[in-house]
């Protein structure tokens, strides 16, 4: 079971999202709580990327309710929010399936044109922030400074001036979270942040993910199918099939769930063990 002594940092009740005649979320409801690593899992079509579209403002939810509780005390309901008030003022950051660079900036600009809120806020939105008020320049110096420190946390510091869609596949990937982190979230959501990296970088990602979760009081919501990923660093597992949790829990219990084994092979939950069984032989007689 998770923790439940932990803080809630997101809460999701009763979440359902329907298009047309598929109910792609099923009535969902979870826990992510501060200081965690949460993965969301389960098969393709599972539903998990709706669920984030859900939590991010990109599509309004047919029924319930998605809660974001701030350091600070706050608490906002993400359902009913616009997208860019979801980043600004409830904290939530997210990173997408395909990666979403402006590959043609430099790797510095794509971190500084994260912090254009605070940058235009200090501006008071005039003229003012071109003739260098006090103000501006004092943002100014602390977003350089922000980009600066994510640029060596990823290894990037050689590379600020580079286009990003010069960087290998792996630095790209790394850019892109460090960029969702110069919003400064308190929640950091990401859909399949290992798709396409080979081990080594894969690797790197979690000691990136690790981290953020230790430095920067920041929650990870993960989707991701490279289990070595999700069971090397998760604290906190939701597995999802058919739009349904069918199991929620930390890595060792929701490894050893045999609803789980039975919606990652495909078949109902009585073959699970004629099945798991099969594969023991099988692993056994491929053995030299
Ligand atoms: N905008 C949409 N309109 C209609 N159906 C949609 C829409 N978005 C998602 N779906 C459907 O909802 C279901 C869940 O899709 P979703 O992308 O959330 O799954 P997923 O678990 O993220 O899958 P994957 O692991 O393959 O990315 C699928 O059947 C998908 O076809």
């Amino acid at each position: 079971m998770a923790d439940h002594a932990k803080t809630p940092l997101l809460t999701v009740e009763h979440l359902s999202m329907r298009f047309g005649g598929l109910l792609a979320v099923n009535d969902l409801s979870m826990t992510a709580y501060r200081g965690d690593i949460t993965a969301l899992i389960g098969p393709n079509g599972a539903g998990k990327t709706t669920v984030f579209n859900c939590l991010t403002g990109f599509y309004k939810p047919t029924e319930g309710r998605i809660t974001m509780h701030r350091n600070d005390g706050q608490e906002f309901l993400l359902e009913r929010m616009d997208d860019f008030r979801i980043t600004r003022n409830a904290r939530v950051a997210r990173t997408f399936q395909n990666i979403r660079l402006f590959g043609g900036m430099t790797v510095l600009e794509n971190l500084m044109i994260a912090q254009h809120n605070p940058l235009m806020r200090a501006s008071k939105q005039t003229i003012g922030g071109i003739f260098g008020i006090a103000s501006f320049k004092r943002a100014e110096k602390e977003a350089v400074e922000k980009a600066e420190y994510w640029l060596e946390h990823i290894n990037l510091t050689q590379r600020a001036d580079d286009a990003a869609a010069d960087l290998p596949y792996g630095d790209q990937r790394k850019l892109e979270i460090a960029r969702a982190m110069c919003t400064g979230p308190e929640l950091l959501c990401l859909d399949e942040p290992a798709a396409g990296l080979n081990p080594a970088e894969s690797d790197e990602l979690n000691k990136l993910l690790l981290f953020v979760r230790k430095e920067c009081d920041t929650g990870i919501l993960l989707i991701e199918h490279d289990m070595n990923v999700v069971m090397e660093i998760s604290d906190h597992i939701v597995v999802l099939d058919y739009g349904v949790k069918i199991a929620d829990g930390t890595a060792d219990e929701v490894r050893s769930d045999p609803k789980v084994i039975a919606a990652y092979l495909g078949v109902e939950d009585e073959e699970v063990d004629a099945v798991e069984h099969e594969i023991e032989e099988t692993a056994a007689e491929a053995r030299p």
